[in-house]
């Protein structure tokens, strides 16, 4: 057979394991690496993964030479919040002056401070500005992730956002998965009528079904934003419904939301910062995967980080996000997420590339389909400019991706100017 690409001289080839649940324990530690191979691809599909020696024999309509780098799996961000209106820098001296995160959105700045712009942006508006963000993930590596919703906190803001992101999955053809996070903040209108809110929210879950705006619903469970029971009300109408479910848990204080999310068989608990001895003891039972999101306590200036080697060596399952928002963590770029976590949560390179790879796929419900590279499987794959995978998280802020394949096809490529070129005076 004539194959559409061959793709040969990989130095290492990331192989992350595929599996029916999301990898803990020892799985989590263990990283398959082939320094002899190279991929067949037909239809936009894997269609062969063999020795660089075997694909030497093999016909292709065109043949991409690796040139001894690294290729993975096209990267899984299971955790952003892509569409919003403006921006907040204003609010990064208040940071710098130790005004707490919590106290910025009770003074109604912060993400109420977002919801504002939001309203006031047309769909359009919001659609541009978030194609521009996700342009830019993509050029990190990304080739699969979630986008919430969250900065409308009524009806009709909430449903534009999420339209925005409807139109995101048909524009793009990476995979795009959409959260409801109706319960992100308690509008000033609503302050001590909090139940009477998230009925209002829920009220949407039928609509949001009927026109397909969302596969899973989350909520903001935190002091001065929603309890352990309006979450857990919320949550439980929304798996009724048939809502896959997440949560923003345990990011500042232990109020158990993470004991919560493994209770009504969450896909993912997110943050876990504060998460307690006994929520990462319930974690290793379920299939609930942890992400966390080291950028954002980066971000908000903390010392006190998720802790990951707890999880990891209990045995729960880890995935890394970047949180991207306009204000607790305002980046787009994975990569630097891989190097807070070998720096800030210890995890090892193999734990950091299953965590952003096979995991995250399963904290969004994608992993029969994205975070690794079976045969069969869409040919999702990034070729980066290094020599070895544990270079990525070693070498920190800058981008490492050569180019980015969704279903076979180059989504992006750096440019000769990305490359680093000295004028001849030097
Ligand atoms: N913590 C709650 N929500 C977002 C922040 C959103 C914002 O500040 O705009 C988060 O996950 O970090
Ligand atoms: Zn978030």
């Amino acid at each position: 057979m004539t194959y559409d690409v061959i793709l040969h001289n990989i130095g290492q080839l990331i192989l992350p394991k595929t599996s029916d649940y999301p990898l803990k324990g020892q799985d989590m530690k263990e990283l398959n690496i082939s320094e002899d191979a190279a991929l067949g691809i037909q239809d936009g599909r894997i269609a062969w993964i063999g020795s660089d020696a075997q694909a030497g024999s093999l016909k292709s309509t065109e043949r991409i030479d690796a040139e001894g780098k690294v290729v993975s799996p096209g990267l899984v961000d299971p955790h952003t919040h892509l569409v919003f209106g403006g921006s907040r820098e204003h609010e990064l001296s208040l940071k710098q002056a130790g005004v707490p995160y919590l106290e910025i959105l009770a003074q109604g700045g912060g993400i109420l401070s977002t919801v504002g712009s939001t309203k006031k942006a047309k769909e359009d508006e919001l659609f541009r500005k978030a194609s521009f963000h996700l342009e830019r993930m993509i050029s990190y590596g990304v080739t699969t992730m979630e986008a919430k919703s969250g900065y409308g906190l009524d009806a009709d803001t909430e449903l534009k956002q999420l339209r925005v992101i409807k139109r995101l999955k048909e524009k793009y053809p990476i995979s795009v998965v959409s959260t409801f996070l109706g319960a992100h903040a308690v509008p000033p209108g609503f302050k001590g009528k909090e139940e009477e809110f998230l009925d209002e929210m829920a009220g949407l879950f039928d609509v949001i079904k009927d026109e397909e705006l969302a596969e899973f619903v989350d909520i903001f469970c935190e002091t001065g934003v929603f309890t352990i029971e309006q979450s857990r009300k919320f949550l439980q109408q929304a798996k009724e419904k048939g809502f896959g479910l997440k949560i923003h848990a345990d990011e500042i204080d232990p109020l158990g939301g993470t004991e919560l999310a493994v209770s009504l068989g969450a896909a993912s608990a997110d943050h876990l910062v504060a998460a307690s001895d006994e929520g990462i003891r319930q974690l290793t039972e379920g299939n609930t995967v942890a992400v966390l999101l080291p950028g954002t306590t980066f971000y908000l200036g903390k010392d006190h980080y998720a802790r990951a080697r707890k999880m990891i060596d209990e045995g729960a399952a880890v995935a890394l996000a970047t949180d991207f928002n306009p204000g607790s963590c305002v980046t787009e770029n994975l990569q630097m997420i891989m190097s807070l976590a070998a720096l800030k949560l210890k995890m090892s390179a193999e734990e950091i590339w299953n965590a952003v790879t096979v995991n995250a796929a399963h904290a969004i419900g994608k992993a029969s389909q994205a975070g690794s590279l079976d045969v069969g499987r869409s040919a999702d794959f990034v070729i980066w400019d290094v020599p070895n995978y544990q270079y990525i998280p070693y070498h920190y802020g800058v981008n490492h991706a050569q180019s980015v394949y969704h279903s076979g096809k180059k989504l992006w490529e750096r440019t000769p100017y990305g490359e680093i070129q000295f004028s001849s005076a030097r």
